[in-house]
C-alpha cells in the first residue's frame, strides 16, 4: 500500500483564499524601499511565486479591477525585483576569474534548466532542430535562457541576444566572453525590440523574453512588429502566462495571435512558471 507520504493530493487552494493572499504579500511588497536582492525582498517574492505556482483555477479576466489594478502593480514590481536580482548576481560573478563557471549559482538556474528543456523539447517537436540562428530578445543581465539553449541544447546554433538595457548587455558580455568558444555564437546587442526591423529576417526562430512588453496590449503590438519583419516559415517562440502565474507575468491569449500559425500553447504545471507559446509566420 502506498505510504501516506507518496500520495501526491492535487487540492486546488480556492481562488478568493489566494488572491487574499497575494494581496495582502502585494501591500508589503509595495512598501519596500528597495526591490534589490535582500533577506526581505527574497522572502517576500519566494513566498509570492509559492504562491502564484499552486494549481488554482483562477480566471484572470474576471477578476474585479482592484485585483487586476494589483495584478499590474505586482508584474511591475516582480519584473524589477527580476531585473535588479539578474543585475546584481551577473556583476558579482563578472568579477570572478571564470564567469561562465559561476552561472549554476544563479538561484533560480534550476527553473532556467527546466524551462529551456520544456522550450527545446516543443521546439524540436515543431520541426526546429539545430536552428542555423535564433535571436533572443529581453536577454537581461543573466542571459540564462540563450547560454543553456546554446550549451546543452543547440552546440552549433548562433545566438544574437538584443536587450534595451545596455548595461544587461555590458555584464553579459563579460560573463560570455570567459568561455572563448562560446563567445564566437553569442552576441548581445543594444536594441529596443521595436527598432529592430529588417534584421528580423535572418532568424530560423525569435525567443521573446516574459517581460518584453509588460501588459497585454504591448505583447501583441510588439508581437505584430516581430511578424512584420520576420522571416516566411520562421519560428517566433513567446513567453507568457496562466492562472496565478499571470500574477508575475503578463498574458498572451490565443485571441491575441493575429496572422500566425498557432503551433503549440503548452502551460507548466510543474515549478516552471512561465507558458510557452509557438509561432510559426505563414509563408505567402
Ligand atoms: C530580466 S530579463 C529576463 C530574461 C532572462 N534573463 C532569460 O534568460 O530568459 C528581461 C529583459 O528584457 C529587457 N527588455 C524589456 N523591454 C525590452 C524591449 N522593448 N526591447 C528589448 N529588451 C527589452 C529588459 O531590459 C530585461 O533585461
Amino acid at each position: 500500500m502506498a505510504s501516506l507520504q507518496s500520495i501526491k493530493i492535487e487540492t486546488q487552494i480556492p481562488p478568493e483564499v489566494l488572491i487574499a493572499q497575494i494581496m495582502q504579500l502585494h501591500a508589503s511588497i509595495s512598501k519596500l524601499e528597495t526591490l534589490r536582492p535582500c533577506k526581505q525582498v527574497n522572502s517576500l517574492f519566494t513566498h509570492l511565486v509559492k504562491l502564484c505556482t499552486l494549481p488554482s483555477c483562477i480566471d484572470i479576466e474576471a477578476l474585479p479591477q482592484e485585483v487586476q489594478d494589483i495584478r499590474k502593480s505586482l508584474i511591475n514590481l516582480s519584473g524589477q525585483a527580476e531585473g535588479l536580482l539578474e543585475l546584481e548576481f551577473s556583476t558579482f560573478i563578472s568579477l570572478t576569474p571564470e564567469p561562465m563557471k559561476n552561472v549554476t549559482l544563479y538561484p533560480y538556474y534550476g527553473n532556467y534548466v527546466k524551462l529551456a528543456n520544456m522550450e527545446n523539447k516543443i521546439l524540436k517537436e515543431n520541426g526546429v532542430v539545430n536552428p542555423k540562428k535564433v535571436a533572443f530578445v529581453g536577454s537581461g543581465p543573466m542571459p540564462l535562457t540563450s547560454i543553456i539553449m546554446a550549451t546543452h541544447h543547440m552546440e552549433s546554433t548562433h545566438f544574437d541576444n538584443f536587450d534595451i538595457d545596455e548595461k544587461a548587455n555590458e555584464v553579459a558580455r563579460k560573463i560570455v566572453a570567459s568561455d572563448a568558444a562560446l563567445e564566437k555564437r553569442m552576441k548581445f546587442e543594444t536594441q529596443d525590440v521595436m527598432e529592430l526591423r529588417e534584421r528580423l529576417e535572418q532568424y530560423d526562430c525569435i525567443f521573446l523574453a516574459a517581460l518584453v512588453g509588460m501588459s497585454r496590449e504591448a505583447k501583441v503590438k510588439i508581437l505584430g512588429h516581430i511578424k512584420k519583419y520576420m522571416k516566411e516559415g520562421g519560428t517566433l517562440l513567446v513567453r507568457s502566462a496562466k492562472g496565478a502565474r499571470a500574477f508575475l507575468y503578463p498574458i498572451i491569449e490565443e485571441r491575441d495571435i493575429v496572422n500566425f500559425e498557432v503551433l503549440t500553447i503548452f502551460h507548466p504545471s510543474n515549478d516552471v512558471i512561465n507558458s510557452v507559446v509557438l509561432l510559426r509566420k505563414p509563408k505567402a
